[in-house]
């Protein structure tokens, strides 16, 4: 019999109770016993829908407060010293995650960053080079034990040790990291000895790190680490991988004794024939058959038909399940009551793809369900239905793409001679001063955007309501004397939703909400078919705050390929040709903002990293067609129009040659929190256009000093022209309260006015 299993259930909650009760708690509403009250009926419900659903392993160790690397750091006393006085655990928890802040000082909190090519992100585990590992309360082994006085059957699920210590950073002194794998193992020994006491069959251990490409020496660790926990656990190891392909490590693989292996045939399905060869028949093999990272109902036919002949070899030995953790995924496509019933018969959240992996499992198995019979004629009929549905296809979409010429793609003149015809238009000072495009997102503009929603508000008095607020941000921005303006944001809930809101062949969903990090969440459109622009969705508001100040104000939109990669994508189509049709959407927005009188448009694209293929021999492919995307986004303009483009949380050094071919005028980036590291790809590189400096970390409180802030910029005109620098926070401000932004804003542009002096002097 094959057997259906889970690797993971999104935590924060179909009504996102988790974020609630976390900002609940972290404001002093609620006591910590309620905020684990929460904590506890979510886990409780969320194993029952998969037991529900007919699963015959249900995940346990997949919930976690913040972070569950993190929360895996914790258990093992990685600890960075500034956090290790606070003695009670959630505390320290959340001060590794948020930092902290008092009358004796700051304690950063860990950096963040993208877990692989998801909009997730983890903690980086710091590690020193002297190391300690043990195993303080863990809380897999809480949750282990919950979910067994349940009387549930549970695999447990952790963090593999290789994963862990590739995604950590060393602190201090530089070391190589494979040095603390002895001790690491040690930690994970005492953690397997806990799950042997509590007679666990099987332990789920996640290594996406095999999708990557890694270097032999790790190899080396996966091989010793897995020979020696399979030795210490008395029940089974499946190690799983996903995002990606594994077929190259399989040799590796085969020497660490582990009994089972999970594979993602959503990602790398060209593998799956070899690795069923290889792979021996007496160990279990776990196919990751429906898509974790997407939201379009399965091809049942298509994957019964893959899996029929590997069952008849395997019998017991095939694992169902989805492609990875359906962390990424919304949690129930059921309850999407405003999306029409066609559209809605499409998804397939995390609650539906359980039903479909069981689905799969009883038709080999052959005891199907009336359900289960039922699930698989609906999937063919939709399947049929996507392929012809007139919703899907717009004919001119289609001969728009076609027609795309390469000097589409180019500006008109070179950027030197383009900053010159700005500079002359513009008249900044040196060394301006912007924001990166939204303003805190007030409780009041949120409770006004529900109000709309709900119909307690109309829409006039809706409109009338952000004019307002774009009137007093331009006021509280002109008060700051900052030189370039924004209108904002105050219009956009997200810088993704918001467009999928205004585009045809997306949609939006209701409820289908995604943990971005922490208690903070998103609601990626769905974007099922060819994608046009009816009509312009930002010019409204841009063109409303210039007409209230004569200092120019910058045209704010989200980039094509970031609305791609933070967007569920239709599966039929290349990604490829997805990000042409909303570049030329976005292109068509350019255009009409710069007809509105707008002459600084910038064009967000933080996660243009994020999408790049986890394995070097696909990279380059997605280079070319994310920065052709870009370009066809931006360069309809004429060249006293001046394009910006931002991005942050991103690495750029594998990367700054394409950014560099993006050929924006200028470009803001993360600088503050990596200690200006990250502009050293800038300066390597030579990077021949202007420069935005993200000088202060958008995500603490804390307000920046004007010492530190005219120090790098300091640092940075040793290093750049002065022309070519512009100065900026390293994000946008939504997140932030006015206090501290009006704070962190004023100093920062004493800073820049202070470097100016300098500079003239
Ligand atoms: C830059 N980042 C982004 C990423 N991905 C995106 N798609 N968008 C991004 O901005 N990835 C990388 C980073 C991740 N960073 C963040 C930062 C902040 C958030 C965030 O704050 N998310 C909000 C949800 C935003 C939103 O859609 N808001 C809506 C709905 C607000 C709401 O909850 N309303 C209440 C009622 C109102 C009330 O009474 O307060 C409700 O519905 O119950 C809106 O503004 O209308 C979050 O709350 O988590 C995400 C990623
Ligand atoms: N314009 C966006 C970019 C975030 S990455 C903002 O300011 O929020
Ligand atoms: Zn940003």
């Amino acid at each position: 019999m094959a057997l259906a299993h889970n690797l993971g259930f999104p935590r924060i909650g179909a009504q996102r109770q988790l974020k609630q009760s976390l900002e609940a708690f972290w404001r002093g509403d609620i006591s910590q016993t309620e905020l684990q009250q929460t904590g506890a009926a979510l886990r409780h419900q969320h194993w029952q829908w998969q037991q529900q659903a007919g699963l015959d392993l249900l995940p346990v160790g997949d919930f976690a407060w913040y972070d569950h690397v993190l929360q895996l750091a914790q258990s093992f006393g990685v600890v960075p010293s500034r956090h290790q006085s606070i003695e009670q655990p959630l505390a320290q928890l959340f001060a590794m995650a948020r930092g902290t802040s008092n009358d004796t000082g700051n304690a950063a909190a860990l950096e963040m960053t993208k877990w692989f090519d998801t909009n997730y992100h983890y903690l980086v585990p710091e590690l020193e080079i002297d190391q300690g590992f043990s195993l303080q309360s863990s809380s897999l082994i809480e949750q282990v034990d919950e979910a067994l006085e349940q009387g549930l059957d549970i695999k447990p699920v952790v963090v593999g040790p290789v994963t862990f210590l590739w995604l950590s950073k060393c602190v201090g002194e530089q070391f190589d990291k494979l040095a603390l794998l002895p001790q690491l193992l040690n930690a994970y020994s005492q953690l397997l000895q806990q799950l042997n006491q509590r007679r666990c069959g099987w332990v789920q251990i996640d290594e996406p790190v095999l999708s990557l490409d890694l270097p032999e020496s790790w190899l080396h660790a996966l091989v010793t680490s897995y020979q020696q926990l399979t030795a210490e656990f008395e029940g089974r190891v499946l190690v799983a991988n996903y995002f990606g392909g594994l077929a190259d490590k399989l040799t590796w693989l085969n020497q660490t004794g582990v009994a089972g292996l999970h594979i993602d045939a959503v990602r790398a399905a060209d593998e799956v024939q070899a690795i069923a060869i290889q792979w021996p028949a007496d160990k279990v093999l776990s196919i990751g058959v429906v898509d974790g990272r997407n939201v379009w109902r399965a091809d049942l036919s298509a994957a019964l038909t893959l899996l029929t002949p590997l069952h008849e070899q395997r019998g017991d030995n095939l694992w169902i399940a989805p492609s990875c953790s359906l962390l990424h995924v919304p949690v129930d496509s059921d309850v999407e009551l405003e999306l029409d019933d066609e559209l809605r018969g499409w998804l397939a959240f995390a609650r539906q793809k359980l039903s479909e992996v069981v689905a799969l499992t009883r038709a080999l198995n052959g005891c199907q369900s009336f359900t289960d019979r039922a699930l698989f004629t609906d999937s063919d009929q939709i399947q049929r239905q996507r392929a012809h549905s007139s919703r899907v296809l717009n004919l001119a979409v289609r001969q728009r793409c076609h027609s795309v010429l390469p000097e589409h793609l180019q500006r008109q003149s070179r950027f030197g001679q383009r900053q010159l015809i700005q500079a002359d238009v513009l008249k900044l000072p040196k060394l301006p001063t912007t924001t990166i495009g939204s303003f805190p997102q007030t409780a009041a503009i949120r409770q006004n955007r529900a109000a709309l929603k709900n119909g307690k508000l109309s829409q006039p008095d809706y409109d009338a309501f952000i004019e307002a607020e774009i009137a007093d941000e331009i006021k509280r921005q002109q008060q700051l004397d900052l030189d370039v303006l924004v209108h904002g944001e105050p219009e956009r809930n997200d810088m993704v939703e918001y467009f999928g809101e205004h585009l045809q062949g997306v949609a939006v969903s209701q409820y289908g909400w995604v943990q971005s990090y922490g208690s903070r969440c998103v609601k990626p459109p769905l974007v099922y078919g060819d994608v046009a622009r009816p009509q312009a969705m930002t010019v409204r508001w841009s063109k409303y705050a210039q007409s209230l100040t004569d200092k120019p104000v910058k045209g704010m939109l989200t980039g094509p390929v970031t609305l791609l990669n933070w967007s569920f994508i239709r599966s039929d189509l290349p990604r490829a040709e997805v990000a042409q049709q909303l570049a030329l959407a976005v292109r068509d927005e350019v255009a009409d903002l710069e007809q509105a009188g707008i002459q600084i448009i910038q064009i967000d694209e933080p996660a243009l990293r994020e999408g790049l293929p986890l394995r070097q021999r696909d990279q380059q492919d997605y280079l070319q067609w994310a920065v052709g995307a870009f370009r066809l986004s931006a360069n309809g303009v004429a060249d006293s129009t001046q394009i910006h483009t931002h991005m942050c949380y991103c690495e750029f050094e594998d990367v700054i040659e394409s950014i560099a071919t993006l050929d924006a005028d200028v470009i803001s980036i993360e600088a503050s929190r990596s200690d200006m590291t990250l502009l050293s790809s800038f300066i390597d590189y030579d990077y021949p256009n202007a420069i935005g400096l993200g000088l202060y970390d958008i995500h603490s409180p804390n307000v920046p000093e004007v010492a530190a802030m005219v120090a790098d910029l300091q640092r940075a005109k040793q290093t750049f022209p002065v022309e070519q620098i512009w100065v900026n926070p390293d994000c946008g401000l939504k997140t932030r309260g006015w206090p501290e932004t009006e704070a962190a804003l004023a100093n920062m542009v004493a800073a820049a006015k202070q470097s100016r002096t300098a500079i003239s002097a």
